[in-house]
């Protein structure tokens, strides 16, 4: 059934492309850190990018209607046995290639070049100098360029019909074409490459000949139209959170059909502390959203009731979200859609779910954890965007900046920030301690460069001594972590004064705990959330 959802979504997704926001940029990804950056930095220059893995079939990537292809860096080298290799397609479609890093060195390997181990690996910065100054790809660019390299493999010999247009010292083939096909050793998608927004910039404009079209404001007024000719006069349910994707989605919505729109919130017992009340507050009564408060916490935590295993809370939540739904479209008439907040990095994850390389690392509930028997049609308007895009969208529709710049709080809430089973008592406690955190990163001002911070409840217990008395009580987690889409994330460089408040505060404050840690795992290899 998964397979089935996922299936569709792509349909879908390359549907609305092809017909609203011009010529799409394939980045083909070979594995590269910084694949899904140079999709970003594509559309920063208001051209739309999406990205699809190196086994991606010709009737996905025709279907997308590609003006450009992108290759990827990435990890292997071209002469390992096992190497991904270059699609067919790419070639054989004709289309303006620009290849980075490994990318590059696939080109020049099957086209007939050689790659090998480089004497010098490079690592970092170096001087690039422009051989071709003509070359579009320089068009008004200086002749010295400091640019940022990452690779251990280096072309030695070129393929017929290549030449050299720009190097470095330990790199001779830096830069290398065959005037449609452009290569770089280099790194333009990082802003340690001084000019790589123009190098890509003059690759689009000035080789592929795209047209900047995709922009945020061009984005709401194409999805109000689109929602209002896929909705006809239906009626819809939004579920919303208060987070930043629901919001934006159920005003455009909103924007789109007016009253046909009816929002579900649902407090399902897991929320933060006082965030009904919040959410109500500014999106029912500052934005006039038709919203419907539904209180199903007891639902929530029969299903969750000696659950233990994570993988079962996230799909029994997901399960219970839907029934909620149900039965509030029931008392509404007739309810062809549920709109969800859905977000690009959930469409990559359901499209790639079936290729080989894809692993399942967690159910989110609006996407795995549907139910296979859903009765609505899914309305998700911002599925191709990043969240740092959807809070632009949100800004220019006029959404007050605490939604704008709020957090990410998962569905699942504080279910999956207890390891174990979910009870009253533990929500309570895990509760308490988040509203520390947010409360001390809010007063050092670090709340806008955090993507989020929040506690996480352990069952583990430990000593402590307090008033000359010993205490025996959890063992909390302090997690804050700095990102730009969550698909990777730093553990955020929290100053040590502001550390020491939340602990002193969360262990004084609150009683049942008595230890309090600090995670410091990247992701990967951990994820953001514990569960
Ligand atoms: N308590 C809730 N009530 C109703 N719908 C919800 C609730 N929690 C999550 N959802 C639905 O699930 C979707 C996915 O949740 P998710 O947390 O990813 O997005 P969000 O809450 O809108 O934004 P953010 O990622 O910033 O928290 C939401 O967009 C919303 O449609
Ligand atoms: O709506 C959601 N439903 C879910 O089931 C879910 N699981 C994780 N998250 C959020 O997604 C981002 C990445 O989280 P992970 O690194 O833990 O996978 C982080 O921002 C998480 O908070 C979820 N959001
Ligand atoms: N960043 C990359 O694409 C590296 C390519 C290749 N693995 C190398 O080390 O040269
Ligand atoms: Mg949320």
């Amino acid at each position: 059934m998964s397979a089935h959802i996922s299936e569709e979504r792509q349909h879908s997704v390359e549907t609305m492309l092809s017909q609203d926001v011009g010529k799409t940029v394939v980045v083909v990804d070979f594995g590269s850190q910084y694949s899904q950056l140079i999709a970003r930095r594509v559309r920063e220059l208001r051209v739309y990018s999406h990205l699809v893995p190196y086994d991606a079939t010709w009737e996905t990537v025709s279907s997308l209607n590609p003006g450009a292809v992108i290759l990827s860096g990435g990890p292997s080298s071209v002469y390992e046995p096992n190497a991904p290799r270059l699609p067919k397609w790419v070639l054989d479609s004709g289309l303006p290639v620009l290849a980075i890093c490994y990318g590059l060195q696939l080109i020049a390997h099957e086209m007939g070049g050689q790659v090998a181990p480089a004497n010098v690996k490079e690592y970092g910065p170096a001087e690039l100098q422009v051989e071709d100054e003509s070359s579009p790809l320089f068009d008004g660019l200086p002749k010295s360029q400091r640019v940022w390299m990452s690779h251990g493999d280096s072309v030695i010999s070129l393929p017929e019909g290549f030449w050299c247009i720009g190097s470095t010292v330990a790199s001779p083939y830096s830069v290398v074409t065959n005037g449609k096909i452009y290569g770089l050793q280099f790194h333009p998608e990082v802003v340690h490459t001084h000019y790589g927004r123009e190098i890509i910039s003059n690759f689009l404009f000035k080789i592929a000949g795209l047209e900047p079209v995709w922009t945020p404001s061009h984005f709401i007024e194409e999805s109000i139209q689109r929602i209002k000719d896929e909705v006809g006069q239906a009626k819809v349910i939004c579920a919303l959170s208060g987070g930043v994707d629901s919001s934006v989605a159920a005003t455009l919505i909103h924007k789109a059909i007016g009253d046909r729109l009816v929002c579900i919130f649902v407090n399902n017992g897991l929320l933060r502390l006082n965030e009904a009340e919040e959410v109500l507050g500014v999106l029912r009564d500052q934005q006039h959203l038709n919203i419907r408060y539904v209180d199903a916490t007891d639902r929530f935590l029969s299903a969750l009731h000696g659950v233990m295993d994570p993988e079962e809370k996230r799909k029994r939540i997901g399960e219970c979200f839907i029934r909620v739904f149900e039965e509030e479209a029931s008392k509404l008439g007739e309810i062809e859609f549920l709109a969800q907040g859905t977000l690009y990095p959930d469409v990559i994850e359901s499209a790639t779910a079936d290729t080989k390389a894809a692993a399942k690392i967690k159910t989110h509930h609006n996407v795995g954890g549907l139910p296979p028997d859903l009765k609505f049609k899914l309305l998700e308007p911002l599925k191709y965007l990043f969240k740092d895009e959807v809070r632009e969208v949100g800004k220019n529709l006029g959404l007050p900046d605490h939604i704008v710049y709020r957090h990410p709080f998962p569905g699942p809430g504080l279910a999956v920030r207890i390891i174990g089973e979910v009870t009253p008592e533990r929500l309570d406690i895990v509760r308490r301690c988040d509203a520390i955190v947010r409360q001390e990163i809010e007063k050092a001002g670090m709340y806008r460069e955090i993507w989020q911070a929040f506690a996480v409840l352990t069952p583990i217990r430990t000593v402590g001594v307090m008033g000359d008395a010993r205490t025996y009580g959890y063992l909390v987690a302090v997690r804050a972590v700095t990102s730009e889409d969550a698909m990777t994330a730093h553990w955020a460089r929290i100053p040590h004064e502001v550390l020491d408040s939340i602990g002193s505060r969360i262990v004084n404050e609150v009683h049942e705990v008595t230890r309090v840690v600090y995670d410091i795992t990247n992701k990967p290899p951990g994820t953001i959330e514990w569960e």
